[in-house]
Parts: C-alpha cells; sequence; structure tokens
C-alpha cells in the first residue's frame, strides 16, 4: 500500500501580530508513491510543522495538502506517525503493545473473531519483520531504545499505512543501534511499501536512507533545495564512505551552514581569531 503527497503553497503561521511566527512559507512538493523522502535543515526550519500538517496534528495557514488527491481533513489511518519518543504501553508486552493499534481500539465494538486472527497474523509477521520474536513477551521496560523503537514502528505499520511519518525516531540512539535501525527501516520500506517522509538533523542518515532529499531553511521556514541521492536502491554501510556519498553531504552541509547563517559566524570567528592572532604579533 502506497499514496502520493501534493503539497501546494502551504503556510503556517503560529501567533499574531508582531510577535508571529512564520514557521513555513510558501512549501509546495510532491512526494511519489512508495518514495522514501528525508527532510533536513537547521532548527527550527520548520521540518516537524510540515510533518504534523501532512499527518493531521497541525492546520494550515493556508495552502494545500492531499493524499492521493484527497484534501487532508486531521489523522488518519493512512498516515501513521512514529516520533523520537515511543509512548508505548508500560503494562502490555511487546506482542500486545502492537496488537492494540489505534485502528483497532477504533473498532474493538464490530470486531468478529476473523478480524482478530487477522490482527493476530499481521503482528506476528510484523514482530519477525522487526526482529522482535525474542522479547514478544516482555514489558517495554525490559527492553533498550532501540528495541522499543523496533516497537513503536512495528505499532505503526500494524493497519498497513500508506504513508508512514517520522520526526527523528531514531534521534535517541546510539550511533551503532542507529546504524542498525537505518538498514532496518530501509528493509520495512522495501517490503512494505509504504512513501516514508522522515525528518532528521542528521545529514549522514538523510542521505543513507532518502531517495530525495528536501533541504529546509530558517526564518522564515522553507523549502530551500531538492537533490536526488545519486546512490543504488540497495545501500549498504561501506556507501557512506563513497566519493557521491561524500560530496552530496559536503554540498548539503554547506548549505544548511550558509542559510541558516552559520558560515556568517564561522566567517566572522575565523576574522576575530585573525585579528587576535594580528594583535599578538
Ligand atoms: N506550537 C507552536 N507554537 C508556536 N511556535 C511554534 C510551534 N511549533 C513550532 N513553532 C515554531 O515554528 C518554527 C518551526 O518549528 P519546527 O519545530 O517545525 O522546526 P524544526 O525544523 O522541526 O526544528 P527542530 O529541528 O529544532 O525540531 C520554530 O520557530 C518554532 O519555534
Amino acid at each position: 500500500m502506497t499514496a502520493s503527497i501534493e503539497i501546494r503553497d502551504a503556510f503556517k503561521t503560529f501567533g499574531h501580530g508582531p510577535r508571529a511566527i512564520q514557521a513555513l512559507e510558501k512549501a509546495s512538493l510532491d512526494i511519489r508513491p512508495n518514495e522514501f523522502v528525508t527532510f533536513v535543515g537547521a532548527s527550527g526550519c520548520g521540518k516537524s510543522t510540515l510533518l504534523r500538517m501532512i499527518g493531521g496534528l497541525e492546520s494550515l495557514t493556508s495552502g494545500s495538502i492531499t493524499v492521493n488527491g484527497q484534501p487532508i481533513a486531521g489523522p488518519g489511518v493512512d498516515r501513521a506517525m512514529v516520533f523520537q519518543h515511543y509512548s508505548l504501553y508500560p503494562w502490555l508486552t511487546v506482542a500486545d503493545n502492537i496488537r492494540f493499534c489505534r485502528q483497532l481500539k477504533a473498532h474493538t465494538r464490530d470486531r468478529t473473531s476473523a478480524d482478530v486472527e487477522k490482527a493476530s497474523g499481521r503482528a506476528d509477521a510484523l514482530i519477525r519483520l522487526m526482529g522482535l520474536s525474542h522479547v514478544a513477551h516482555a514489558y517495554p521496560n525490559q527492553l533498550s531504545g532501540g528495541m522499543q523503537q523496533r516497537v513503536a514502528i512495528a505499532r505503526a505499520l500494524m493497519s498497513r499505512p500508506p504513508i508512514l511519518l517520522m520526526d527523528e525516531p531514531f534521534g535517541a540512539l546510539d550511533a551503532q543501534t542507529r546504524e542498525v535501525m537505518h538498514d532496518l527501516i530501509r528493509h520495512v520500506h522495501r517490503i512494505e511499501g509504504s512513501t516514508i517522509v522522515f525528518v532528521t538533523h542528521d545529514v549522514e542518515e538523510a542521505i543513507y536512507l532518502g531517495q530525495r532529499i528536501v533541504l529546509m531553511a530558517p526564518r522564515p521556514g522553507r523549502i530551500d533545495t531538492l537533490y536526488d541521492v545519486p546512490l543504488p536502491a540497495e545501500r549498504h554501510q561501506d556507501m557512506k564512505l563513497a566519493p557521491e556519498f561524500l560530496g552530496l553531504k559536503r554540498e548539503i552541509l554547506d548549505r544548511i551552514r550558509e542559510t541558516s547563517g552559520m558560515k556568517t559566524d564561522l566567517e566572522q570567528l575565523a576574522r576575530l581569531s585573525a585579528e587576535a592572532a594580528e594583535l599578538e604579533a
């Protein structure tokens, strides 16, 4: 299951008058069915706001966002979200956390035994897909952060959402666990076929995961540049050292520095140190 997303002239302003914050200005983007798109950019450039608007958690000030041509009117089972903090039910086992997904809960009264059986089959498949078989009967607090995030992803996939929206899902994990999660989420993308929109601060993560990168810039929040990732669909960790990977990483980092004003700060710092050195001489 998959879906396209069309963003047209999306504006988002928080607050009113002189204190208003322009979180997003005139953003337009087409995301293709089954595409894996990563959003990257300096803090405050509107990445999460745009993701939340696609998720229906935030309204637009003007413009439109449609999924398969249908305007978004709020959250829906066609768009699952995964955040940095996994909010699992602590009193349920891993398997039950995955089984008791939002969609099933919403239809508890009308559920037939065939529905329950189907849900259990899906949950079992996801437990295997996410490498959770050995902890299926454990409770969340018995698991590492990485394993808890696997459960959260499995739970999000339970209703076969055509779109998976991920907001810095691996931001709190250590570097090794993140690498494992990167390969896992790319595998999930291949197997499940969902369209994935993934927000991150980490340029390397954005390149390794994405087929396309959307670089956003702050003040006002906006889409700045789109990059196609010049890597094959099948990825492995060694590719992070390939010249085309490193070249794109440098290009994106430079652009982030430029658009966030960091370049000017760095240039000023260099000038100040040169002046200080001259004074000392
Ligand atoms: N609910 C809100 N009320 C007021 N301002 C908000 C709200 N949510 C976001 N903002 C502001 O909108 C701008 C964009 O925020 P957003 O969180 O989307 O950026 P971001 O790129 O995801 O940043 P980060 O990478 O730091 O999470 C920021 O200036 C932020 O302070």
